[in-house]
């Protein structure tokens, strides 16, 4: 039987590891709090990332990541970004301890400030090469607490190893969670972190009062941007035609469950980042993502106009209506 370790119990972490559970799946969860690993195996709840879910009783969670570690097949990491080399070099330091080689999986959706390093390329340079057998991500259009209630989600498993992303896909898939499979673990990775600016946008549309006209050019236009990025990156293109990418976007870029949908529409009602980010309590990987991506296309000669606008606002304090206005009146041009 595979057995399988989440390491990460904030919102996503344990929408995936509850679904595991409910299959029947060998899965523990690791928390780095006490508190809420005793609150999973003792209440089967997790109230702070899924306030009224009821988990599995199935899912067993523990505080020490050797006990999680131990003997898995798989190991799926699921913290923020600027969590990943922490966490990785502690799973590095378990497996080599352990003599264990495992197939190692994300659910993360961001770029490394300063380096604009995927997950996965983070992973490589932390965990050596001999303790895993194989990358992959789940990615995709998928609100925790959508998936917790049974809602009707398919996802998208990427990575060069076909049977890698297999053991991932027969674990998660039952007949409320679809996960397909695609060779192009980059592309899967990038349209899950660029996707996170464009719904930031579409949240502060929607907070300044704009409609799904507004919505649509910006998802539209978005994806653009997206494919650009990830042309550049070495992403196939058409990876962004999927779940990966407008699935995701759609979810994202329209759904009051997304945290980054949610920050942009508190901005774009007047309220400040630093408190929309402390009243948020979960991790809105956006704000950080576009930082990364502006820096990005500066130093690679992308012309992004609507990650520059958003980077404008959030970084340099631009009016929201003025770079809108600005990206309306750019010099008219065929769509491409
Ligand atoms: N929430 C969702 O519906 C989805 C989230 N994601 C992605 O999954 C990733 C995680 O997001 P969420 O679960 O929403 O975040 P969250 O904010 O709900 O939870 C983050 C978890 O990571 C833990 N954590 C933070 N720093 C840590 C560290 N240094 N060591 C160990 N644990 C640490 C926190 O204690 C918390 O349990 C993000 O990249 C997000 O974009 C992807 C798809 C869906
Ligand atoms: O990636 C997600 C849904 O697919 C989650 O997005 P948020 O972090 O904006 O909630």
């Amino acid at each position: 039987m595979t057995k399988i370790a989440v390491l990460g119990a904030g919102s996503w972490g344990t929408a995936l590891a509850n679904t595991m559970a409910i299959n029947d799946v060998d899965v523990q969860i690791w928390s780095h709090r006490a508190d809420q690993v005793e609150e999973i195996n003792q209440q089967h709840t997790n109230e702070k990332y899924l306030p009224g879910a009821q988990l599995s009783p199935k899912l067993q969670a523990a505080a020490d990541m050797t006990t999680a570690v131990k003997g898995a097949d798989l190991v799926l990491v699921v913290v923020p970004t600027k969590a990943i080399r922490t966490v990785g070099e502690q799973l590095a330091a378990v497996l080599t301890s352990l003599n264990q080689q495992v197939i190692l999986a994300h659910a993360t959706k961001g770029l490394e400030q300063g380096t604009h390093l995927r997950i996965s390329e983070m992973l490589r340079e932390v965990v050596p090469a001999e303790r895993y057998s194989a990358l992959t991500v789940v990615s995709g259009p998928s609100h925790a607490e959508d998936v917790i209630k049974g809602d009707l989600t398919a996802v998208s498993i990427g990575a060069t190893d076909k049977a890698a992303a297999g053991v991932l896909q027969a674990a998660l898939a039952n007949q409320h969670f679809r996960p397909y499979t695609n060779q192009d673990l980059l592309g899967s990775e990038l349209g899950g972190a660029l996707k996170n600016i464009i719904a930031l946008g579409s949240g502060m549309l929607i907070g300044l009062g704009y409609g799904v006209n507004a919505q649509a050019a910006l998802l539209t236009r978005g994806l653009v941007e997206m494919r650009e990025v990830g042309q550049k990156m070495g992403a196939q293109p058409e990876t962004f035609l999927g779940l990966a990418g407008i699935g995701d976007l759609i979810v994202t870029g329209m759904s009051p469950n997304s945290r980054n949908f949610r920050a942009g529409r508190a901005l774009g009602q007047g309220q400040q980042l630093e408190q929309v980010q402390a009243e948020m309590g979960m991790v809105i990987e956006g704000v950080n993502t576009v930082k990364a991506v502006y820096e990005y296309s500066q130093a690679n000669h992308l012309d992004l106009p609507i990650t520059t606008a958003l980077y404008r606002v959030l970084y340099e304090g631009a009016d929201i209506e003025k770079q809108i206005t600005s990206l309306m009146t750019r010099p008219l041009k065929a769509e491409d």
